[in-house]
């Protein structure tokens, strides 16, 4: 056999994790880069992607072996593809295979060309569902004046920060059509599909005649792949998808929309961490294709970023209708008798504004950021707590299947009948979560019809959507929930949020806490009045042990500016994101000291540069999960090359360390960390 050429491949192989490059392989065509290939690895045969890359001199005495296969029915992936995945795994410090093929169906792994052959010939039968002509309203001044903007902006990215309800969405999808008039490709990233099931309405209302495809983990493998090529052929004009979607390869991009920009699920929490908005800036700028940020509560790391003119900001302060924001009052818990503060959720003024949403017909939403019946079981006699057997946590109790399960590992036992310590049978949930708080509005508003929406009552297929339909339908007087019932739902009738006890989150350690509480609050806040009709009689409604605090009272005024310019100034002086860049080595063990001993290894090994500051590893704040000690060491620098730089030289040697630990389960390396 004629084996004309050498051709670098990247391969996904975790148990060669150190191989972070292309390997040498040898083939008689000369497949183009992009090109998905079966090899053989070890004596296992392999899916790996042609890379655009010289491939490297094999060692001597290393004889190299041959390409098993091609998958040349398809078209390779495009040269700025593999240019992002590069980058992703570089900044992010994995192995470009492993990013490179955990960024295409896994389904496509597994086809040869006959098989995929008979997909791409299916593929012909998704067309645009067509329909009524779309309506388009009017945009308003304020909308028209952003859409200026963002079309003089060109290719700089845009930062659309408009109030909640201020309509947002409305000057995207003219930017979509703005990008499909020009014959070129939309890609639009959400935070979590499923709570926008209206979005996907939306744009399909608007674009009757466009194909448009979603991408998100709740697809099956087949529709995942079938949406997958649609957009990476061309044929979908449209993508709208979850983080995951900002790797999809599109030969016709224009556009791209990160929408709720700030959503911490932009950012990964395994494998390769990355953020999907930071990379579909730089995509962007790769691809020479406009992005758009929108939010009303943008990151502080793109709030810095319109601050210093790197992206064009703007700005749409009036709410569509000219309704006003909410109006926020705390309810002071210094000043409620005692006994209902600390045990009950629902203090009077709260039920009676609740009361009154009831007599009027209107609708509230109560948020409580934490699911359950009670965070933790504790017995009156001897002081016993529903721990955690494998973690450092404590086991949340769930009254619908009578269970105590821990929400770290999952590990779940039927509630005891009695004290498992002391066999006295008088044990009581301590604190509350949703569950509890329907049950308690229940019986504090008879006839109010209260629904829930949280990670338990959703779990179902369809279960949410059909939770949202009603509330839409105004089938629901109080609906409960955790974050999830804040964000982005256009809700109608709603003119009461009430927040039960936000507190924790201003005492916390991690230094992005009061900007998560803030955001969250202004987008809760950003559910009532949004019709401009009730918009006067809308209020939220805070119950705080501390309603002087500056972002309260930022959140009084809804204050964004002021909040993030207090917030930026602070990080300024301690020296924090956006101000220095972060990240966070972690490694898990056996024991805590040998996972600890592993990171002081790994910091014996660094030639700690100018610029950079090492920290002493410590435990995890939960310091033990599932059995495995956790812990972590915090690398700050002054600048993101250097932090880059320094990066690059010291973690591929931590591959290395491995042997002599033996303890050591785990490690990872968290660049940009969300929470430290
Ligand atoms: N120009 C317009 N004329 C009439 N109605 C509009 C216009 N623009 C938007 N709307 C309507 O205003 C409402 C709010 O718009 P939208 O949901 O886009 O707000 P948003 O800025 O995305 O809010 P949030 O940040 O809270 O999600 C929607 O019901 C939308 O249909
Ligand atoms: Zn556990």
């Amino acid at each position: 056999m004629s084996q004309a050429c050498t051709l670098a491949v990247v391969v996904d192989a975790p148990q060669h994790s150190a191989l972070r490059e292309a390997l040498s392989y040898l083939s008689d065509t000369a497949w183009p880069a992009g090109t998905l290939v079966q090899v053989p690895l070890g004596r296992r045969m392999v899916c790996g992607i042609v890379w655009p890359a010289a491939a490297g001199d094999p060692e001597p005495g290393v004889e190299l072996r041959p390409v098993a296969a091609a998958l040349d029915t398809l078209a390779p992936l495009p040269p700025h593809w593999c240019n992002l995945v590069s980058f992703a795994a570089g900044y992010y410090q994995r192995s470009v295979g492993e990013v490179a093929l955990g960024a295409v169906p896994p389904e496509l792994r597994r086809l040869d060309n006959k098989q995929l052959a008979l997909r791409l010939k299916r593929l012909a039968r998704l067309t645009p569902p067509g329909g009524a002509a779309p309506v388009w309203p009017d945009p308003t001044p304020e909308q028209a004046a952003a859409l200026r903007a963002w079309r003089e902006a060109g290719t700089q990215p845009a930062l659309l920060f408009g109030s909640t309800g201020s309509g947002k969405t409305e000057v995207y999808l003219r930017a979509v059509a703005d990008t499909l008039a020009a014959g070129r490709q939309a890609l639009v990233l959400v935070p979590e599909i499923n709570l926008t099931p209206q979005l996907e309405q939306r744009f399909a209302e608007r674009f009757p005649d466009r194909l448009i495809v979603s991408l998100h983990s709740g697809l099956t493998p087949a529709q995942r792949l079938r949406h997958w090529l649609a957009a990476h052929l061309g044929q979908a004009d449209i993508v709208l998808g979850t983080r995951m979607a900002v790797f999809t390869p599109l030969p016709r991009p224009g556009l791209i929309v990160v929408d709720e920009e700030h959503d911490p699920s932009y950012k990964s929490q395994e494998g390769a961490r990355y953020s999907a908005r930071d990379l579909a800036v730089y995509r962007g700028r790769l691809e020479q294709c406009p992005v758009l940020l929108a939010s009303a509560t943008p990151s502080l790391e793109s709030w810095h970023q319109a601050e210093r003119g790197r992206y064009v900001r703007l700005s749409m302060p009036t709410r569509i209708g000219g309704g006003v924001l909410p109006t926020v009052k705390f309810i002071d818990l210094n000043h409620v008798p005692r006994a209902a503060a600390h045990h009950e959720a629902l203090t009077p003024p709260l039920l009676a504004a609740l009361g009154q949403r009831l007599e009027r017909g209107e609708q509230s939403l109560v948020l409580l950021n934490r699911r359950g019946y009670a965070p933790v079981l504790h017995c009156l006699e001897c002081g016993w707590k529903s721990g955690c057997p494998h973690c450092s946590a404590w086991r949340v109790f769930h009254r619908s299947d009578r269970s105590l399960r821990c929400h770290h590992c999952g590990y779940t036992e039927r509630v005891p009948r009695a004290c498992p310590d002391c066999g006295n049978a008088d044990i009581r949930p301590v604190g509350r979560g949703t569950e509890r708080l329907e049950e308690q509005l229940a019986e504090a508003l008879p006839g109010a019809r209260v629904a829930r929406i949280d990670a338990d009552t959703t779990r179902a297929k369809g279960a949410l959507e059909a939770e949202l339909g009603r509330m839409h339908a105004g089938e629901v007087d109080i609906l409960v929930g955790t974050q999830m019932v804040a964000k982005g739902h256009d809700f109608r009738g709603v003119t009461l949020v009430a927040v039960v006890n936000p507190d924790a989150a201003l005492f916390s350690s991690d230094f992005r806490a009061g900007e998560r509480l803030f955001a969250l609050l202004m987008q809760a806040a950003g559910r009532a009045g949004r019709d401009a009709a009730q918009a006067a009689r809308s209020e939220v409604l805070v119950q705080t042990w501390h309603p002087a605090h500056p972002l309260y009272q930022a959140l009084r005024t809804h204050d964004y500016e002021a909040f993030a310019a207090s917030q930026l100034a602070e990080r300024a002086m301690a020296g924090l994101p956006p101000h220095a860049h972060l990240a966070l080595v972690r490694a898990e063990g056996r024991t805590q000291e040998g996972a600890q001993a592993w990171l002081q290894a790994a910091a014996d090994l660094a030639g700690v540069p100018q610029g950079v500051t090492l920290y002493p590893p410590v435990p995890m704040s939960l310091q033990r999960v599932a059995n495995i000690e956790r812990a972590q060491m915090l690398v700050e620098a002054a600048s993101r090359p250097v932090l880059q730089r320094f990066l690059a030289d010291w973690v591929p040697a931590l591959h290395g360390l491995r042997g002599d630990h033996k303890g050591l389960v785990r490690w990872a390396v968290d660049v940009d960390p969300l929470a430290i």
